[in-house]
């Protein structure tokens, strides 16, 4: 896993702009959506009704001492209480099927891309950065679609109709609470500004410690293997304390935003009621209108504190928003057959070919040069050609390219004098099988796991060939069979057995072209043996690529290609290798992994148990 690719957002970025781009997905819903921002604004302007029933109450049946005009107005005013009530209900009721929608959809959207973006886009970017966005993102998308973008509508609304109603009781009043209005706006604008940049900060923060929790779980017995629990807790503590920082940042900001938005309404609040007290006293205001005036100002309250934490959400929202479209706008790998070239059906066309291959990662440091170089192979039709190199020099990285998990810098790879990238990814993929020697199994069946290499015709017939040649009869001691789920990434299983299942899950295709990496390394000598004797049957009919550092299993094959140095330094057959290679005898004597060159027993067919 890498490092966070979080790009620091534009400083200028308009959260309209970036919220606008939700648009597509909002847009199916956008009838519901308005509907409940109708019922919202209705039901906040009948509470604006409540002072005028107020107004009408003191200067009337209470002025005038009439009981029955009392009930009646404490009847309207709870019929009014009641209506409000039910009417947000139902707004609610509006929005929460649909957004539950919008958010599934987004989700789905980000989990499609993501399983199409390129391996390289995967090396570059930490899971917890993908997980943050697929969940806390998402999350705070739907808040705001169901929260901040319907009340800033219907608080506006409501603060417009209800200033207006404040100046026909009075002008004059009126005035004196609009005074705060430019220093509040003026707020807000410096708010927003500086919101962004904290919100970012601890959208990307959340990612980074999603990845160390992530890290953690599936590195449980490393950590504890090694009694890295002290540091693995400092690592998270330290993050988790750098996340409270700018939490707290947030908090400040919106206490000081929220400070402001407060206190300069509830002062001129204060001086209406000073000034309004002082009219009705020299009898040019009723008593009546005072209080109309004065409960107009006080259900404002609401609808105008509540702006801090609107547009905070809002600049979360648009965060969010900026977060999941740099995973969308990241380009897909092509579906393939991009390069229309007619099949070489020339001698020597057939098998797999590596034509001046070349290939430099894309994220290595400019300058540096690349992994591989004019690398030029070609494995004959049925046959297994091992590759041997030193750690480091680039085996793996050679074998991902023919299933275009990284694409050529320069160079072709052919299969059958067919140009990789002239076959659909879905045809290549059927072609060719891999097998890697750190062995992923998915939460499924042990069956499901093995079937996955076929496309879906394969059947029990197949999953047990397949699981034959992998020598995985440890399936009928499990639970269920083949049935038997194996955890995430198989982790009730031993290395040994998860790589069994990998390979059965290669050969169960029966591919044409098979690609192995160092495929038998958990193996014990005999269950190693057992394999390759499985194996050289399949192997006999398929064009296999099979990077090996045993001599074991480097006798599975027909030829031997020597990796060095990015490029391929020689290729025949194993004794003629040893005898010709100083550094492949060398690297068959098991040297490189002590440092030490040693006498070997190399060549002579032995696997190391034997020896
Ligand atoms: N995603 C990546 N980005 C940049 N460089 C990489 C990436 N993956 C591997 N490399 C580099 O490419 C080189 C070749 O790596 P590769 O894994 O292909 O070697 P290898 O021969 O398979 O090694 P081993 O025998 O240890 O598995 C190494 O120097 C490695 O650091």
């Amino acid at each position: 896993m890498s490092t966070t690719p979080a790009a620091a957002p534009a400083p200028d970025r308009s959260a309209v702009r970036t919220l606008l781009r939700l648009w597509p997905h909002v847009r199916p819903v956008r009838a519901r959506l308005a509907t409940a921002a109708s019922v919202a604004v209705v039901a906040s302007c009948l509470g604006l009704v409540i002072p005028l029933v107020l107004k009408w109450m003191v200067d009337g049946p209470v002025t005038h001492r009439d009981p029955a005009g009392v009930w009646l107005g404490a009847l309207c005013l709870l019929v009014l209480g009641i209506a409000e009530a039910l009417l947000f209900g139902l707004r609610r009721w509006l929005v929460a099927r649909p957004l539950s929608r919008v958010e599934a959809d987004l989700r789905a959207d980000l989990y499609g891309r993501s399983q199409r973006l390129p391996v390289a886009f995967h090396d570059r970017w930490s899971s917890g950065q993908l997980l943050s966005r697929a969940t806390t993102d998402l999350m705070l998308l739907r808040m705001f679609l169901a929260f901040p973008l319907t009340f800033l509508l219907v608080n506006g609304v409501t603060i417009l109709v209800g200033v207006g109603i404040m100046l026909l009781q009075d002008w004059r009043l009126g005035l004196v609470i609009l005074v705060p209005a430019v220093p509040v706006m003026v707020t807000c604008a410096v708010f927003e500004k500086r919101y962004s940049g904290v919100a970012r900060l601890a959208q990307d923060q959340v990612g980074d410690l999603t990845t160390v929790v992530e890290e953690s779980v599936l590195g449980i017995r490393i950590i504890k293997g090694f009694g890295r629990h002290r540091s693995q807790a400092r690592a998270f503590r330290e993050l988790s304390a750098t996340l409270r920082g700018t939490e707290l940042r947030k908090a400040r900001l919106l206490a000081a935003i929220w400070g402001v938005i407060v206190t300069l309404p509830e002062l001129a609040i204060g001086a209406a009621l000073v000034l309004g007290s002082v009219q009705v006293a020299d009898g040019d205001l009723s008593a009546g209108t005072l209080v109309a005036f004065l409960s107009t100002a006080l259900a404002l309250r609401w609808p105008v504190d509540s702006i801090g934490f609107l547009l905070a959400m809002c600049q979360e929202a648009a965060t969010a928003t900026e977060r999941y479209f740099e995973v969308l706008d990241e380009r897909p790998e092509s579906p393939g057959g991009e390069r229309s070239r007619a099949p070489d059906t020339g001698p020597g066309a057939s098998g797999l070919r590596f034509d001046g291959v070349r290939f430099r990662y894309p994220d290595a440091p400019p300058g540096s040069p690349p992994v591989l170089d004019r690398v030029d192979l070609h494995i004959r039709p049925g046959e297994s050609m091992a590759l041997v190199g030193a750690t480091g020099s680039g085996k793996t990285t050679l074998t991902a390219l023919v299933p275009r998990l990284h694409e050529l810098t320069e160079g072709r790879i052919t299969l059958d004098g067919e140009d990789i990238t002239a076959l659909s990814r879905e045809e290549l993929r059927t072609r060719v099988a891999v097998a890697f020697e750190e062995p992923t199994l998915f939460s499924a069946s042990v069956g499901e796991n093995v079937l996955m290499g076929a496309d879906g015709g394969a059947g029990a017939v197949d999953l047990e060939r397949a699981l034959g040649v992998a020598q995985a009869d440890f399936v009928r001691a499990l639970p269920q069979g083949a049935d038997t789920q194996v955890g995430e990434q198989g982790l009730s299983l031993s290395g040994g057995q998860r790589q069994r299942l990998a390979l059965a899950r290669a050969v169960v295709g029966r591919p044409r072209f098979l690609i192995l990496d160092d495929p038998l390394s958990a193996l014990d000598v005999h269950t190693e043996a057992a394999v390759e004797a499985a194996l050289r049957e399949v192997l006999a009919d398929t064009t296999a690529l099979i990077v090996a550092h045993r001599p074991s299993t480097v006798l599975l094959a027909d030829r031997v290609a020597l990796l060095s140095g990015g490029r391929v330094a020689a290729v025949g057959t194993h004794h003629e290798l040893l005898r010709t290679h100083p550094e492949y005898a060398y690297l068959m004597s098991g040297g490189a992994d002590d440092g030490e060159r040693t006498p070997t027993a190399v060549g002579t067919g032995e696997t190391e148990g034997e020896r």
